[in-house]
């Protein structure tokens, strides 16, 4: 998503403005942003970073979460999946934080491992080739703010090590000097894996798991806090709209459906890109089913009654997977296998046709799922 480069610029940024407090208002207002940062102003690149707008009661308990957690030192640790908000939580954080310095963001995946030292300490004139000028690593630029070190769990071991050693010393050491530079960071981290998964599997430090993950905070993703969903999507239609210097349109009841009922695999980006585009093919008037462009596979741009049959499935395994029952590639199967011979009247090659698939596999099936008796022979 950003490097250096861009961690570089949200450091300036936000450096003009200084702590401008982000205002909470009360739940009311149904479709409204809730919550407003400080507005980023003309290097803004995108929309990012300029409202958050919540609803759901997770949301909600979330920010409260917030609220007790951002005046303190305490690192955050944010988990979620992609394109849940976590650099724009992280941001707010910051902003709620009462720290002077700058909003930092690098991204862990995306540097080369020979520049690491330089990256996260910074280097002096000539330390080696190519460093003609000074130059503050990540900590140094975050002097007083906050580091915001996103996709951690894509960090290499090696530097992994490097990271850990600055938290326990609070101090770096910029590669060419032997000056030890003192630092006052507040360090937010944020992960799309699962970072215990990954400690177990020996791709991440177990001692840098247990130093970052102090105050952790869990960013549901959009499916499951269906309360954002309309809001956000007023809010993208009216930032867009703004910018392309028309009147937000009306979202009309069935796109309403259609965006309640989608499950999100892409999550708030996902959802803002989507609106962005119907805005486009829109015209001038409301926003209509047809507009709505999903991404995934999922065609529809209809209500879930009135998906195809296969879409609404996919809709409803996308829910299963979320909380997954025990053994579910079984129970799916004799789901399916013992619907299949019923509506074929217990006719076994009926159902092999049904399903497309040799009789053998559905005799396999049958007994497998103790449909018909092991030694029985079928004549059907
Ligand atoms: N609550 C919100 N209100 C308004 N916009 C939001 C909200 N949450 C996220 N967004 C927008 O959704 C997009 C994705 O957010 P963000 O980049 O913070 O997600 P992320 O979880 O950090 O993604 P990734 O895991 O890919 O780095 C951004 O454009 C952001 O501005």
């Amino acid at each position: 998503m950003h490097g250096s480069s861009e961690g570089q610029r949200s450091a300036d940024w936000n450096a003009p403005h200084g702590r401008q407090a982000a205002s909470l208002s009360p739940a009311g207002g149904q479709h409204q942003p809730v919550l407003t940062l400080p507005d980023s102003g003309a290097q803004a690149l995108s929309i990012r970073a300029k409202a958050l707008a919540f609803s759901d009661p997770l949301s909600y308990r979330l920010l409260t979460q917030v609220e007790r957690i951002a005046p303190s030192e305490a690192t955050v640790l944010v988990m979620g999946e992609t394109g849940t908000g976590k650099e724009l939580l992280a941001r707010h954080i910051h902003d709620r934080s009462g720290r002077e310095g700058p909003f930092v963001a690098i991204n862990c995946g995306a540097f080369s491992e020979s520049l690491v030292d330089a990256e996260l300490f910074g280097h002096e004139a000539g330390a080696f080739t190519g460093a003609r000028a000074p130059r503050a690593g990540w900590f140094e630029a975050a002097d007083r703010g906050t580091l915001f070190l996103d996709e951690i769990g894509d960090m290499p071991l090696p530097m992994q090590v490097k990271l850990l050693r600055v938290l326990q010393e609070r101090q770096v050491v910029r590669v060419g000097s032997r000056q030890p530079i003192h630092i006052d960071v507040r360090l937010i981290a944020a992960t799309n894996v699962d970072l215990e998964r990954a400690v177990a599997a020996g791709r991440f430090r177990h001692d840098l798991y247990y130093r970052l993950n102090i105050a952790r905070l869990d960013l549901p993703p959009l499916r499951q806090r269906v309360g954002d969903i309309l809001p956000l999507a007023t809010h993208f239609l009216g930032s867009y709209a703004q910018r392309l210097g028309r009147p937000p349109p009306i979202l009309s009841p069935t796109a309403q459906r259609a965006l309640m009922a989608h499950p999100w695999p892409g999550n708030i980006r996902e959802l803002e890109n989507v609106i962005h585009f119907a805005l486009l093919v829109s015209d001038d008037g409301p926003i209509l089913p047809e507009h709505l462009k999903f991404a995934g596979g999922f065609p529809a741009i209809r209500p879930e009654a009135e998906l195809a049959p296969i879409d609404a499935i996919a809709l409803q395994l996308a829910r299963l997977f979320d909380a997954p029952a025990e053994r579910l590639m079984e129970r799916l199967e004799a789901l399916i296998i013992e619907r299949a011979y019923t509506h074929s009247h217990f006719n076994q090659v009926r159902t092999a046709q049904l399903l497309g698939v040799t009789r053998n596999v559905v005799r396999t099936l049958l007994k497998r799922h103790g449909l018909v008796d092991s030694d029985r022979q079928d004549a059907g």
